[in-house]
């Protein structure tokens, strides 16, 4: 007996040696079962000799022994094969076992093999049966057995084969079932790989995603840390802004009470200068009178001095005649006594002679008399002369004292009205660095008077004005239908206020132009207010001319007088205006042709688009851009932009504009010894004036202007409503006009607003809305305003 192979194979064959030749199994068939059991080791050249399988099995544990083997076979050389029941268990262990080591696909070939090759093994087992019962006769002993084998094989074989078609029939259902699991999982497998890299992607996007929210974190962690930085910064400068702001309170406070006290001072020395005046005006007549006296008197001491001098003359005369009298009278006395001596007949002539010296003495007696009175008269008349020579010099030092004290008291006073005028600009700048910080826009209101045609219609003033200390040139009260309304702006001016005092208040804002900043002054009210009187002024009337050339005639002014600082500046001029929601340009050369026409979307072929850049400078593409040198240039182009403006008449107004004017003026400056750079903007805006339609009686064209100017200011008050609620969208790209002023209301530029307000009660509605409206944009804070300021490195003046 060959012991059992230890390979698990269903089969195992060994080399027999050669029997007839009829129960020959051809060679093919071995290298056939060779190749179909996958190359085992179960055919050794099997060339001259046969096969031969003998198959014990053993049932239940039987053990097979050569002894129960037919000694006709046990005396054989034939190889003998055991297909135990171990065998078949080991069979089904192992498939057991392969079905972990192959895919199912693969088992199923090795399944479907196996049944071939089973099938093939019964074919031959069929060829051996046939060989068995050639045998029979020959092996009769062992036929019994052998046939009672065979027939135990073959119903084991029938068994198995029925096992094995039960497992083919499962295994091929199990195939099937695994094809279609296989095909099904094939297709999950697909939809999961599909969905793998449909994840895998998912991934990277996320992870990408990652990347860029761990560095955004990253990014938002340090502007967090910034922020806080600044938080903490601006804390800080808030509190310093408090202690600054408190301080500057305080300060306020000392400065209303100096001021007070300082007015008390002003009223004391008013009066003191009053009373001194008085007693000036009172010492200068006595002064007068005195001088007139001391005149007179030196006058009359002159007449005197003449007098006694001529008096003295007369007597020195009177004397000198007297003497030579007296001389005559010797030698007419030696004479006489010749004469009496030689003729006694001259007695008559002697008598004569001596009637005519009795007189001249007489005479110079009477001289003598008059000499004497004088000469008593002169010491009084000397005597009053000092005397009002004294009481002169006496008036003249208390005049000059009194002069003294005058000076001084004016000295004072002056020194007191420059400390009010300073505590004035003090307070103003104070003022103004607080808006600065706080960055409101800042507004001023103007009430203009009331027109001369409006007077008849007066019903009496609605507007008044509190003269309060805090509330003085700041409120204004609105009085309608018995309610009043108050307001606080920046600035209040009442009707009597001039173009020069408007200008005063804004000249510093303007000067911040050339300093640098982006300026921004506008002017809103309802139509006929006085908008284009207090920008543009009254042509022709010098002493009326409005903010815009006042503000050039500053700007040329400084430019000349910064000259030998170092400065040089380079301007450039651009007008435009909004009619109908159409940007046109006022200085193109083209458009007085164009005009003729009147186009709707201003010059043809411009696009005149607004653009604003990361630094809030605008841009509006193709429009003209004059550079100017002089204030002369930019009047002319004043008037000629003037001539091109957008007029009409309406009910409210003779000559109202019908368009939102812009006056532009960009000024670079480089300072040639410093070599700082400056870039300022000088905005100027006339806007078109608000009008009710039912009110206004407008009708065709003037209608359709009438709407779209209202339409563009109310997108003014959704874009001032929305910064004052601090919303995340502002409305700026609603009108050209909100888009246009958008870096002035959301920028960092220097904005103020003038709300124009007219005095007549029938308007009383509407100055209501506009002032309401000045309130609001009162409270917008649109940032700090911010140099543009740099040093030069090469010529970096921007384009
Ligand atoms: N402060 C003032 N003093 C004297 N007259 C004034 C003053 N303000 C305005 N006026 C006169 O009132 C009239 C209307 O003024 P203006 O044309 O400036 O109004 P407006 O607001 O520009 O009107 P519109 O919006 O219709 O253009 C003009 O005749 C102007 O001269």
């Amino acid at each position: 007996m060959v012991p059992k192979n230890p390979n698990p194979i269903p089969f195992s064959l060994t080399s027999t040696p050669p029997i007839p030749s009829k129960n020959c199994v051809s060679d093919e068939l071995f290298i056939d079962q060779e190749e179909k059991f996958g190359g085992e080791k179960m055919l050794e050249s099997p060339i001259n000799g046969i096969t031969r399988l003998d198959f014990t099995i053993l049932n239940d544990g039987h053990d097979a022994s050569p002894s129960s083997v037919p000694p006709s076979n046990a005396g054989s050389d034939c190889g003998i094969v055991e297909f135990t029941r171990e065998d078949v268990e080991a069979l089904l262990n192992e498939k057991a076992k392969r079905k972990d080591r192959f895919n199912y696909k693969e088992r199923c070939e090795n399944m479907m093999d196996y049944i071939r090759r089973v099938k093939v093994c019964i074919k031959y087992f069929q060829e051996l049966e046939m060989n068995y019962s050639l045998e029979q006769e020959r092996l009769k002993n062992s036929l019994e057995l052998t046939q009672h084998k065979c027939a135990e094989i073959e119903l084991l074989l029938k068994i198995k084969e029925e096992e094995l078609n039960s497992i083919i029939a499962e295994m091929r259902k199990n195939s099937t079932s695994l094809q279609e699991k296989l095909i099904k999982e094939e297709s999950e497998r697909m939809v999961a790989v599909e969905s793998l890299e449909i994840e895998r992607e998912g991934r990277l996007n996320i992870e990408r995603s990652h990347i860029t929210l761990s560095e955004d974190l990253g990014k938002a962690q340090r502007e967090i840390e910034n922020a806080n930085q600044k938080i903490s910064s601006l804390d800080d400068m808030y509190k310093q802004l408090q202690d600054y702001i408190i301080s500057l309170q305080q300060y306020n406070g000392k400065l209303h009470t100096e001021f007070s006290s300082v007015e008390d001072e002003i009223k004391r020395v008013e009066k003191e200068k009053a009373a001194a005046g008085e007693n000036i005006t009172l010492l200068r007549s006595q002064l007068t009178l005195s001088i007139s006296s001391e005149e007179a008197a030196v006058k009359h001491n002159e007449t005197l001095a003449s007098e006694v001098a001529s008096l003295r003359g007369e007597l020195q005369q009177e004397r000198d005649e007297r003497d030579h009298q007296l001389s005559q009278v010797q030698a007419l006395t030696s004479e006489f006594e010749k004469c009496k001596k030689t003729t006694e007949s001259s007695y008559t002539e002697l008598d004569k002679l001596k009637l005519k010296a009795n007189e001249l003495e007489a005479k110079c007696s009477l001289k003598d008399n008059q000499i004497r009175e004088l000469q008593g008269q002169l010491p009084i008349a000397e005597m009053k002369f000092q005397g009002l020579g004294i009481s002169a010099l006496e008036t003249r030092m208390e005049f000059e004292g009194k002069q003294k004290f005058i000076d001084e008291l004016q000295r004072r006073v002056a020194e007191a009205e420059l400390k009010v005028l300073e505590g004035e600009r003090l307070r103003k700048k104070l003022h103004n660095t607080i808006l600065e910080l706080k960055g409101n826009i800042r507004v001023f209101c103007r009430v203009r008077p009331l027109l001369p045609d409006e007077i008849c219609s007066t019903e009496g003033n609605i507007f008044s004005y509190p003269t309060s200390m805090e509330a003085y040139g700041r409120d204004i009260d609105l009085a309608q239908s018995s309610q009043k309304h108050s307001f606080t702006f920046d600035k209040v001016f009442t009707p009597e206020a001039s173009q020069e005092e408007i200008f005063v208040e804004i000249s510093q804002l303007v000067q911040s132009a050339l300093d640098g900043y982006k300026v921004c002054i506008f002017a809103y009210g309802q139509t006929g207010s006085g908008k284009t009187y207090t920008m543009m002024g009254r042509p022709g009337h010098p002493k009326e001319k409005g903010l815009i050339p006042r503000s050039l005639e500053q700007i040329f002014q400084a430019k000349q007088s910064q000259q030998p600082q170092g400065w040089k500046y380079e301007m450039q001029v651009s007008m435009l205006e909004i009619y109908n929601e159409t940007i046109r340009d006022l200085l193109s050369s083209n458009r007085l042709s164009s005009e003729a026409t009147r186009p709707e979307n201003g010059t043809p072929g411009k696009q005149y688009t607004i653009k604003h850049d990361t630094n809030g400078n605008t841009h509006i593409s193709d429009l003209t851009v004059v550079d100017v040198q002089s204030i002369e240039e930019v009047e002319f182009l004043l008037n000629q932009a003037a001539n091109s403006r957008s007029m009409g008449k309406t009910q409210m107004n003779e000559q109202s504009s019908r368009s939102h004017f812009v006056f532009t003026l960009r000024i670079y400056g480089v300072n040639e010894s410093t070599d700082q750079q400056i870039q300022g903007i000088l905005n100027l805006i006339d806007l078109a004036g608000s009008e009710r339609l039912s009110k206004s009686g407008s009708t065709g064209d003037r209608l359709k202007e009438t709407q779209a100017i209202n339409k563009s200011l109310s997108s003014l008050s959704d874009v001032i409503f929305a910064l004052a609620k601090k919303e995340d969208h502002v409305p700026f790209r609603n009108s050209k006009l909100t888009y246009l002023l958008q870096p002035c209301l959301g920028g960092d530029s220097k904005t103020l607003m003038f709300v124009n307000i007219s005095p007549d009660p029938t308007s009383a509605g509407e100055s209501l809305c506009s002032l309401r409206f000045a309130s609001r944009v009162n409270a917008c804070e649109i940032g700090t305003p911010r140099r543009q300021t740099n040093w030069r490195s090469s010529d970096s003046r921007s384009s």
